[in-house]
Order: structure tokens, then C-alpha cells, then sequence
């Protein structure tokens, strides 16, 4: 069965959301909280050990149920159940999008449950040693080589869960920048790493080049029969991590209704298992499968990703509001947003709707952001008293790992301060000049959490999956392809040989051909 394919533009929902917004785009929220005492009950959320507060939105009572009206009216119910029951709605690609199905501890499907254990117990022999290297020593770095979603859901969640390691060190080497590759090979020793060589599709261009890289790398010291103590892979294509030289045994199998971008819950997180430990991955599991619980069979208006993915809607395509912040007060968070780029820009940057017409509403928005406080210090003057409206996500712990206090009471003071700050501005107060005037009115989101734990990591990373589904759902777009990409990856071959060959005759466009010429003669 197809997903439904309904311009959201034409509901009656919509239109009544028209409507509305004429009555409350002027509307202060100072005005509005002055009135309403029980604002911040009705809107929030208390779901196992999250608080999400939307109450310092651009919205009332009528928004929210007009938003609900649409979500019923595009049958993102329907939507969900055919997305869980594993329904083909990758349409474009012709496959199903599962991987929540890497975390349904009640209904787990065999072969996640083979891999799983296969993860286990690889991971448990390099972490106590039963796994050596080839000169017998005991493994102490883990490489994962790999791009896009091979890359940053692994490296978004070792950094996010720092606290929880043991001794091993993770490496990345995604970018095709050779420097970069030399740079992270000069701190490692051949006997001692393993390198995990991710790729769905093992045809990635910069992976193939970066695997080939370490390998040859790795034979100055080790043999071709060596390669099998340090050289794994996670692929659908096993053929092609054969050919390059990866023993049957050493590769991790991927499903093709895994998605790049959400597969960190798969083999993909294989780096993740080993430096963490598998105790700690299926706890991360476990809190994603939560949140797909309360994603499938909450009422609506009590449901954290389709409030969410609603309110974002309500901003995109009424307010015009071009871009979302996401900041959160701990530094362990450091790379949920370009983690979150992926998820969020790849799967809703689309101009073409579910029926293949071009679209004449705004879709994907552009998500950006960083940690507090420290980006409170950089852009924040821009969420303040720029042009721009940019609804934000705050998301912070009540508790730290490490428990000083002293720190984080000034962290989160500041995380309640900004948000605090944006919806009041200095709103009947008296300013010295118009330079020191801030209108406030803007709109934020709070998730706060108790304690950064690999369970409430899972809970909080699904929850913005299904965000963007809710979001690609209303928009009528397939989230789950990327089109996008291949274009460029098809030109980039020409550049190449272009470079390779020293001749620019093949290059179309006369900037790029004097470029590379350039670029060549610079070089000789
Ligand atoms: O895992 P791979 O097949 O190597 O793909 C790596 C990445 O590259 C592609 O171009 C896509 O844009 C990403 O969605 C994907 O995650």
C-alpha cells in the first residue's frame, strides 16, 4: 500500500490555519502567559525521565488543534502503522523503513538479533583482549572508516557518551582529505587498531579511497594474512567488502530498509558497541524502542515528535520561518547537530510531492546549531534582535555526570535564562535607546532531561527521527530517499578526470574549467 499522498495546501485544515494565522501572528506571548496561569501545564509533556515544555510557542489552544485537524487530515496515523509494519514507503527506492525494527526488543526480527550478537561478542573479545592484533598485542584503537550516515550517528553517539567508556579510543576518517586521514594514521599503531570499514553501498567514492589508504598503510608493517585481525566491514554489499580483502567472517550485514542517516541502531554501530560496551549500545536501543512506543500509540496531542513536527510545520509554512536552532547545555552533545543536519536536511530537502508534482509550499527546513553556553556567546545575538524569526530547541540535563554542582547550576541557569530571555525581551520595560530593546515573542522548545544516559540518549535521537517523518508526512514528500546527492557525486567523475588528464575540455560550464586550470597550474 502507498503512503498517502495529500497536499497538505488544499486540507480545510490548512486553510483554517490561514486563517488563524492572521489572529495570532501579531499575538505577544508576554500578554498571553500574563493571562493564562495554567499555560505551562497544557503544554508539556512529562514522559518517563523527559519534560518537554512548548509553552513558549506562538500558539494557543485553536493552533494546536487546527495542527491535530491537519495531521488527521493527511492520515499520518495511517502513516506511522505502515511505516512500523515495515510497508514499502520508500517508494522511490521501492523499500521499507525499519530501523526501528533494530530496536523492537518485543518483536525482534532473527537476523537483527544474530547481528546483535554477532556485535556482542566481536566487541567483548577486543575489549578484553581474547581479540589481539597481530604481533599479539592488545587492541586499543578502533577506526571507523566511513561518510555521511557510515559516520556521524557512530560519532555523534561516542562523543555524546564519553562518560560510559572504556579504554579504547575511537577514530574517525571520513573526509576524502588526505591530510586529514595522514594526520589521524600519525597517532596510531598497526598492531594495535582495528579498522571497521562502514559503507551501505561499499561504493562510496571517499570510503573506498580512505579504506585503500589504511590498508596499504597497515601492509608496510602487517601481511596480506594479517589484514583479517584488523580489517572488518558493515555493508549490504559483502560482495564488495570481499573484494576488498575482508574475510567472510569479519563483515557485519546491513538491511537494505535501513536508511544511511538511521542506521547508527544497526552493525553501523559497531565502533559505538566496542568503545561503549554491548550493555551499554542496547541500553541506547532500548531508549529509542521507548520512544517509538510513545510515537506509535500516544494520543496525538500528548505525543512528543508529532507536536514537535507540528510546530515546526506551523513555523515553516505560516510564520516563513527558514531555519530551526538545536542547542544543547552539554558539551558531550557536541555533534547531535551535525548528526541532526543529516537526518533532518537529506530526508525533507525535497521540491517534488508523493504524486511527482513539483511543490509550491516551503519544505525541509534548514537546521543549525551548537551547545550552550558557548553559542550563546557567538550567534545567539542574532536569535535576539535579528530579522529573523528561528524557533529553537533547549535541551538540557538536570543532572551532571561528573556532579559539579558549582558548573552546572551556571549552566543550566543560563539554559533557563535563554529561553526566558527570548519569549520575554525587555517587553514593558523601560530601555535607554532602541539598541538595548528587545521584542522577545520568540518561540522555543524545552526538553529537559534527568541525566545523560545511553537510554535517554536513544530516546531523544528517535524522537527527532520521528519528528522529520511526521514533517515529510504533512509536506507529502518521501523523506527516506536522496536524490540530491547523486548529482554531484556524477560530476565530481568528470572534475576528476579532468584534473587526472590536465585537460578541462570535457568541463561544461567556463568558471569551473578556468578553475581547474588554475587549481592546475597553481600546482605545477
Ligand atoms: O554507507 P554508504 O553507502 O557509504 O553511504 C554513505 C552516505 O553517502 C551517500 O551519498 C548518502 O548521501 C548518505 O545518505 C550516505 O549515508
Amino acid at each position: 500500500m502507498s503512503l498517502p499522498a495529500i497536499n497538505p495546501t488544499k486540507t480545510e485544515a490548512w486553510k483554517a490555519l490561514e486563517m488563524h494565522f492572521q489572529e495570532i501572528q501579531t499575538q505577544e506571548m508576554q500578554e498571553i502567559f500574563s493571562e493564562d496561569f495554567l499555560r505551562a501545564d497544557r503544554f508539556s509533556i512529562e514522559w518517563n525521565n523527559f519534560y518537554v515544555d512548548y509553552s513558549k510557542n506562538r500558539i494557543n489552544e485553536k493552533t494546536i488543534s487546527l495542527l491535530l485537524a491537519l495531521a488527521n487530515e493527511v492520515k499520518l496515523k495511517d502513516a506511522i502503522n505502515q511505516q512500523f509494519f515495515g510497508e514499502k514507503i520508500n517508494q522511490t527506492e521501492n523499500r521499507a523503513v525499519l530501523h526501528t525494527a533494530l530496536r523492537d526488543f518485543d518483536n525482534m526480527k532473527p537476523e537483527v538479533k544474530e547481528t546483535l550478537n554477532k556485535m556482542k561478542s566481536f566487541s567483548e573479545a577486543i575489549i578484553n583482549g581474547n581479540h589481539a592484533g597481530f604481533t599479539g598485542k592488545k587492541i586499543t584503537d578502533i577506526v571507523n572508516v566511513g561518510i555521511g550516515g557510515s559516520h556521524l550517528g557512530p560519532e555523534m553517539i561516542s562523543e555524546a557518551l564519553h562518560f560510559y567508556r572504556n579504554h579504547l579510543k575511537t577514530h574517525f576518517i571520513a573526509n576524502i582529505d588526505g591530510d586529514d586521514v595522514v594526520e589521524k594514521l600519525k597517532t596510531l599503531n598497526p598492531e594495535t587498531t582495528i579498522f571497521i570499514i562502514v559503507s551501505k553501498s561499499f561504493s562510496t567514492q571517499e570510503t573506498i579511497a580512505n579504506a585503500n589508504v589504511v590498508k596499504t598503510w597497515f601492509l608496510q608493517q602487517g601481511n596480506e594474512s594479517d589484514l583479517q585481525k584488523h580489517f572488518v566491514a558493515v555493508s549490504t554489499n559483502e560482495k564488495g567488502a570481499r573484494e576488498f580483502g575482508i574475510s567472510q567472517n569479519n563483515i557485519f550485514p546491513m538491511d537494505d530498509w535501513v536508511g544511511g542517516r538511521f542506521s547508527l541502531w544497526s552493525s553501523v554501530g559497531l565502533s559505538i558497541c566496542c568503545a561503549l560496551g554491548y550493555k551499554n549500545f542496547e541500553a541506547l536501543l532500548k531508549g529509542a524502542f521507548e520512544m517509538d512506543k510513545h510515537f506509535r500509540n500516544e494520543e496525538f496531542n500528548k505525543n512528543i515528535p508529532v507536536i514537535f513536527g507540528l510546530l515546526s510545520v506551523w513555523y515553516n509554512n505560516f510564520f516563513k520561518a527558514e531555519s530551526e536552532a538545536v542547542v544543547a547545555y552539554s558539551q558531550y552533545l557536541h555533534k547531535l547537530v551535525p548528526y541532526l543536519q543529516q537526518a533532518f536536511m537529506e530526508s525533507n530537502g525535497k521540491s517534488v510531492d508523493r504524486n511527482g508534482n513539483k511543490i509550491e509550499y516551503q519544505t525541509g527546513n534548514i537546521v543549525w546549531g551548537n551547545v550552550g553556553s558557548n553559542s550563546q556567546h557567538a550567534y545567539f545575538q542574532l536569535l535576539h534582535q535579528g530579522t529573523k524569526l528561528i524557533p529553537t530547541d533547549f535541551i538540557g540535563f538536570s543532572k551532571s555526570l561528573h556532579g559539579n554542582n558549582k558548573n552546572h547550576f551556571i549552566l543550566m541557569a543560563n539554559f533557563f535564562a535563554q529561553t526566558e530571555a527570548l519569549w520575554g525581551g525587555t517587553h514593558n520595560k523601560k530601555v535607554d535607546n532602541s539598541f538595548k530593546s528587545f521584542e522577545g515573542n520568540k518561540p522555543s522548545n524545552t526538553i529537559l532531561i534527568e541525566e545523560l544516559t545511553p537510554e535517554n540518549l536513544g530516546s531523544l535521537v528517535a524522537l527527532y527521527e520521528h519528528k522529520l517523518f511526521v514533517q515529510g508526512i504533512i509536506w507529502n514528500i518521501f523523506s527516506y530517499d536522496q536524490w540530491g546527492v547523486e548529482l554531484g557525486k556524477n560530476v565530481a567523475k568528470e572534475t576528476l578526470s579532468a584534473i587526472e588528464n590536465g585537460d578541462t575540455s570535457e568541463i561544461k560550464n567556463n568558471s569551473t574549467q578556468k578553475l581547474i586550470a588554475k587549481f592546475l597550474k597553481n600546482r605545477t
